[in-house]
């Protein structure tokens, strides 16, 4: 439950903004809310609201570049406005310039940042000797035609699939998933082939099945199903399934996908003819089983849970259950009538479930559906990471890095970030960059793709998402008979990145042709690439050619950074894992969560100098107006680089004040944003403690320079989602697949915390307008 003064900033930022010039109050900043207060209280009858001055000493009229229904003092910015430019040092914020009411200046994304805790020291072994692979193919002769696999099937893996050597989970498990009917789990590091591990015992076992003499086709019944959490993992699973049946001798195996999202009608169609391997989300499976007769599980002979943590995290755990029992029914209906068991399939089914990480959800799983489980695990130790006992690791050729930024600075460093990774190695490389929630993406991706006709046309688009997601699934059909149309797919080019990279976008919301089409797109690009996205893509998806893994907003459990981490450095190869923090107690990050792992510390200067420094802006990025930057430039004796980064930033200002659409983007965005960031796991809140955050500078970070409490969203319209600043928020962007739930559960709590928070300041200050709340 959330305190009730953890929205306090919320309605300090403006108290602080009456006062005007100076940042801190009475060189009191940061701290509890109460003192903040004492101090502006001691101020509130010395000082009068000072007028609006721009950096050159010129009183502004403010609202002379913004929308019409601009507050003056939106443009004073939302973190405690009108600072000195001079940069705070670490450790010298307080000693900052105190700001002087005669020449106010506007804010800088350089100034009043609260320094890192620890010293800006290089850690770790970024330059060390590269560490021998964990999860790569052995290379000490292991062979899959040695592992009891069917000749066909061993010499099809080298020969059509380019797969010559096991990896060690695969060597340690697959012999044992042949010759055992037991239970298995099975736990290996990302990137390390689980999918073939379990993949190839069950095609094996089935393909043998036909050697024994009774030919088997699409009608002889369902013998495994494998379940995914996400659809996009499902489809993933059924291209390898594909790919291994694709050897003449199992082509009368036939599978099945059956996911959310996909018409019923034609899965119907597609149960009906028959098939004999079913790749599934829990959902929908559970609903083809109570609605569709002519789903036949009676045959099933293994159940394979991948990612099974993350079924059970998403709320599948009833799902899962129905499922179970409804395969239980039927098998003992089955089983009085006769059985397979002469074939040489199992005499019972097999459960074998499947993850990167283990936590307690996983083993619930185990007891709800595994029986004398095998635990089967990767015998390959990292020289680093030599303990067995340790429920996670992360490939060991993977290096992975921390920045910590603060919030102001958060998206030029991102940019830096970007633009540096593409001028040093262009093609080929891809960078996925996590986000909270769904609307961070939306307002990430709307300002790295920068088009300025959507401006102009004020809002409209050009390939927007609203007019991909109104398309139909039919409409994809149709456009694979008209190739002239444009791609459906979340798609841009990133010219504040490079013009030649693409960019794309993917999370929960999108409509499931868009996803499908997106991932599919970034999957085959060829060139640079970046994805932005939620926690959609964390899990198991195999992406070529990632080489860059940004953690824009930290993960919401140690699990899920390693999932998120595991989508570079893939069977054997290289990658580079970057995660931002904000100073402060976030700074215990790497050693209080992931105390197990081995990350260097990057430098934030260093980072933006290198992005902002080395190479000119690109062309589109310097669009600020001239007029308006005369006007709103913060005058800098900072360097170039520094200058470069302002720019970017400011120019990212301006087109959230230039157009309302953009503007509630960024709204959405930001507030979304402080609603994830409350739900971080309890075991981590003392790192990610919503009390420390300093909205107004997140603000910033979105392009916002509305204060936290004045930043109020109009209806969504007809999803609507967003009724206004603290309204509620209806569930309907989550989907089966339970997408994006993190981005919403503690909304309630949070709403009504800001309601009491709203009536206590009421109560105790009596000067409600002045701080603007209500
Ligand atoms: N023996 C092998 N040799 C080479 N490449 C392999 C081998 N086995 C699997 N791969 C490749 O490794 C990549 C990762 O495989 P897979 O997606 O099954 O990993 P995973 O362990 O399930 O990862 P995650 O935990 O992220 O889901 C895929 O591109 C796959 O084709």
């Amino acid at each position: 439950m959330a305190e009730p003064d953890i929205l306090v900033n919320f309605d300090l930022a403006p108290a602080a903004n009456a006062f005007g010039a100076s940042s801190s109050i009475n060189g009191i900043r940061g701290g509890r809310w109460k003192d903040r207060f004492r101090a502006k209280k001691r101020l509130q009858n010395k000082r009068g609201r000072p007028s609006f001055i721009d950096a050159d000493g010129n009183q502004k009229s403010t609202n002379a570049h913004s929308r019409s229904h601009s507050k003056p003092d939106s443009l004073e910015g939302p973190d405690h406005d009108r600072v000195s430019i001079n940069r705070a040092k670490a450790g010298n914020e307080h000693s900052a310039p105190k700001s002087n009411y005669d020449q106010p200046v506007i804010s800088s994304i350089f100034s009043s940042n609260p320094a890192p805790v620890a010293k800006a020291e290089k850690t770790g072994t970024e330059n060390a000797a590269p560490a021998i692979p964990t999860n790569a193919p052995l290379k000490d002769g292991s062979a899959f035609s040695t592992m009891g696999l069917a000749p066909a099937l061993a010499s099809h893996l080298v020969n059509n699939m380019n797969i010559s050597a096991p990896t060690s989970i695969q060597q340690t498990a697959v012999p044992q998933l042949i010759s055992s009917d037991s239970d298995a789990f099975i736990q290996a590091e990302t990137g390390s082939g689980k999918t073939l591990t379990y993949l190839l015992p069950l095609v094996h076992r089935i393909y043998t099945a036909t050697l024994n003499g009774d030919k088997l086709h699409r009608d002889s019944g369902c013998f495994a199903i494998i379940l995914a959490p996400t659809r996009e993992l499902g489809r993933q699973i059924y291209t390898v399934l594909m790919q291994l049946l694709s050897h003449p001798s199992l082509h009368w195996l036939v599978p099945i996908l059956i996911l959310g999202g996909e018409k019923k009608k034609s899965e119907k169609a597609r149960i009906r003819k028959g098939g004999n391997i079913l790749v599934a989300t829990p959902g929908r499976l559970a609903d083809h089983l109570s609605n569709t007769t002519s789903l036949d599980v009676s045959f099933v002979k293994w159940l394979i849970l991948d990612e099974g943590d993350r079924l059970m995290e998403l709320g599948f755990e009833e799902t899962l259950q129905q499922i179970l029992t409804a395969l239980n029914e039927r098998a003992q209906k089955r089983s009085n009538k006769g059985s397979l068991t002469n074939l040489g399939l199992p005499d019972r089914r097999i459960t074998v479930l499947c993850s990167a990480t283990m936590k307690a959800s996983v083993q619930k799983l185990g007891d709800m559906s595994l029986k004398d489980a095998l635990y089967l695990k990767s015998s390959q130790k990292s020289d680093a990471t030599d303990d067995n006992s340790k429920s996670f690791q992360a490939p060991a050729q993977l290096k992975q890095a921390y920045i910590v930024t603060a919030a102001k600075l958060r998206l030029v460093t991102l940019a830096s970030i970007l633009r540096r990774a593409f001028i040093r190695k262009k093609e080929h490389m891809k960078v996925i960059v996590f986000f909270s929630c769904a609307d961070s993406v939306d307002f990430h991706y709307e300002t790295f793709r920068k088009t300025e006709v959507k401006e102009q046309n004020d809002g409209g688009s050009d390939t927007s998402s609203d007019e991909e997601q109104e398309a139909g699934a039919e409409e994809v059909e149709d456009s694979k008979k008209k190739p002239k149309r444009p791609s459906l797919a979340a798609k841009s080019t990133a010219p504040l990145i490079d013009p030649a990279v693409s960019l794309f976008k993917l999370h929960g919301s999108l409509a499931q042709h868009i996803r499908t089409t997106t991932l599919n797109e970034f999957f085959h690009e060829k060139d640079g690439a970046v994805l932005f996205c939620t926690d959609v893509a964390s899990r198991g998806l195999d992406l070529p050619n990632v080489d860059l893994v940004v953690q824009y907003d930290p993960p919401y459990s140690q699990e899920d950074y390693i999932h998120r981490i595991g989508r570079t450095a893939r069977a054997g190869r290289d990658g580079r894992a970057l995660l931002f923090l904000l100073p402060g107690c976030e700074e215990g990050y790497p050693s209080q969560v992931l105390g197990e792992q081995h990350l260097t510390r990057r430098l934030a200067d260093e980072v933006l100098k290198k992005g902002f420094g080395n190479a000119p802006l690109p062309r589109a990025a310097k669009t600020v107006d001239p007029s308006w930057k005369k006007d709103f430039m913060p005058k800098t004796s900072g360097a170039k680089w520094e200058q470069e980064a302002i720019e970017f930033h400011l120019d990212v200002e301006r087109r959230v004040l230039a157009s309302d659409e953009f503007s509630n983007v960024a709204k959405r965005a930001f507030q979304s944003h402080i609603r994830a960031y409350a739900t971080h796991v309890a075991a981590e809140r003392e790192v990610f403690d919503i009390k420390q955050l300093h909205l107004g500078h997140i603000a910033k970070s979105f392009g916002l320079r509305e204060r936290p409490g004045d930043i109020k969203l109009p209806a969504r319209g007809k999803s609507g989602t967003v009724s206004s600043a603290t309204g509620k928020r209806k569930l309907d962007s989550i989907d089966a697949n339970g997408d994006d739930t993190q981005e919403v559960q503690d909304e309630e709590e949070l709403r009504k915390a800001a309601q009491m928070m709203r009536k206590k300041m009421r109560e105790h200050m009596n000067i409600a307008s002045e701080f603007n709340i209500g």
